[in-house]
């Protein structure tokens, strides 16, 4: 059975993994070894077969005899432990969360739903490097595949509101730590119906602007109650890192752009960060190169793929199933509020909601896993 080391399954995105290999059955076609960086020598997983021990992830030698690596370990193991293990003239498949590779000449941003012709055509070409795109990228493109594959899409526009998750683990903690802080605050307000209403608001902002630095740690600043318009590093061109993915990975998930001989469909936006906890919802302006009718839209969109789920432009359904509460935990991508603007008929609004540890981190990484496996 082929050899596959799992690094980072403990981790927010590596548990997620570990838990959607097991419901689908990867581990029946594999034979796992799991690696740390903190605990070598330890237990490994209930899901381990032959290798019941730890290695070590900055073992080289013991790296280097899997086929297959798969790598939820973070950006900084990557940039450390891939060169050397490349290096020390190791072959195998490289499949990894991290953005490190992302953009990398050998290496293909993987979400097979979409770009399944890129990656087998990269499979063909000997190219070993498969990386798991941005979660905003790729729940976008889940939902709203259809319009590309139709070529229907001139430009795009996509304001995000990007939930505590895409932060880690400790963001979401944090979160909620700040919501219980401010909740204590005004709990006794709030048992007292005849309290005033500016007397709570008051109350929230001084707790607010009044949070210890340890309750703003990850964030900086408060997320509860509140937002940041900022997500990932300054470029210093008054675009975030966040914002430049979405063109620079969509265009090279669907194999566009420069490098190809194609247009680069500019993507391009501002991405929020909210108080959601693991779902990453945005708000889409979509130019089309056509003005097509909305019911053959909708029937672009929803057949695109299993998991695309069409929203009825409705009140109800909208806040029934397109919000990340109706989500979390789900593969399904709903997109909604789809309509024509008052702009003209060949321009498109959509909102869609995407749970970003799922199709936005570890489904694409089983789904490459799966492929590598069947060829
Ligand atoms: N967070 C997200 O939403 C997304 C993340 N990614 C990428 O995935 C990578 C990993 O992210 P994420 O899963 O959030 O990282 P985590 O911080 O949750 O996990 C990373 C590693 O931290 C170590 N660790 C230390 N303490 C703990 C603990 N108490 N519980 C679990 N693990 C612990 C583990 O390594 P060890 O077992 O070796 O000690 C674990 O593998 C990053 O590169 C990120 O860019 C990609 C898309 C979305
Ligand atoms: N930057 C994303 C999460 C993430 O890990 O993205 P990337 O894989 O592109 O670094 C967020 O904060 O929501």
């Amino acid at each position: 059975m082929t050899l596959v080391g799992l690094v980072g399954w403990r981790g927010m995105v590596g548990s997620v993994l570990m838990q959607r290999m097991q419901e689908e059955g990867d581990f029946d076609h594999i034979e796992p070894v799991f690696f740390t960086t903190s605990n070598p020598g330890g237990a490994a997983p209930t899901m381990a077969k032959n290798e019941t021990t730890l290695k070590s992830a900055t073992d080289i030698a013991a790296l280097s005899k899997c086929e297959i690596i798969i790598s939820c370990q973070g950006g900084d193991y990557t940039g450390e432990v891939f060169p050397q293990l490349r290096a020390s003239g190791w072959n195998g498949y490289w499949i990894d969360a991290a953005s490190t590779l992302r953009m990398n000449d050998d290496a293909v941003i993987v979400l097979d739903p979409v770009n399944q012709d890129v990656i087998k055509n990269a499979m063909s070409r000997g190219v070993k490097n498969y990386i798991g795109g941005n979660c905003t990228v790729s729940c976008m493109l889940i939902g709203l595949g259809g319009l590309f594959e139709q070529g229907l899409v001139d430009w795009m526009t996509s304001m995000t509101y990007q939930a505590a998750s895409g932060g880690g683990a400790q963001h979401m903690r944090e979160l909620l730590t700040q919501f219980g802080t401010i909740n204590s605050a005004v709990k006794p307000l709030l048992d007292d119906p005849a309290s005033a209403i500016l007397e709570v608001d008051r109350t929230v902002l001084a707790t607010q602007h009044g949070l210890s630095g340890e309750e703003t740690k990850q964030f900086g600043v408060p997320l509860a109650g509140n937002l940041i318009p900022w997500i990932d590093k300054d470029l210093g061109n008054g675009q975030s890192k966040e914002e430049w993915k979405a063109g620079a990975e969509t265009n090279k998930i669907l194999g566009r752009g420069e490098g190809f001989g194609t247009r680069a469909i500019p993507v391009d936006g501002l991405c929020v960060r909210i108080g959601a906890m693991r779902c990453h919802s945005q708000a889409l302006t979509i130019k089309l190169t056509r003005d097509v009718p909305l019911d053959e839209i909708n029937d672009i969109i929803a057949s695109h793929n299993q998991w695309v789920k069409v929203v009825p432009n409705t009140r109800e359904a909208s806040m029934r199933d397109l919000s990340p509460a109706a989500v979390t935990g789900r593969l399904g991508i709903p997109v909604g509020r789809l309509r024509k603007m008052s702009m003209g008929g060949d321009y498109l609004s959509a909102f869609t909601v995407g749970d970003q540890l799922l199709w936005g981190a570890a489904e694409p990484l089983r789904r490459m896993l799966r492929i590598v496996l069947d060829k």
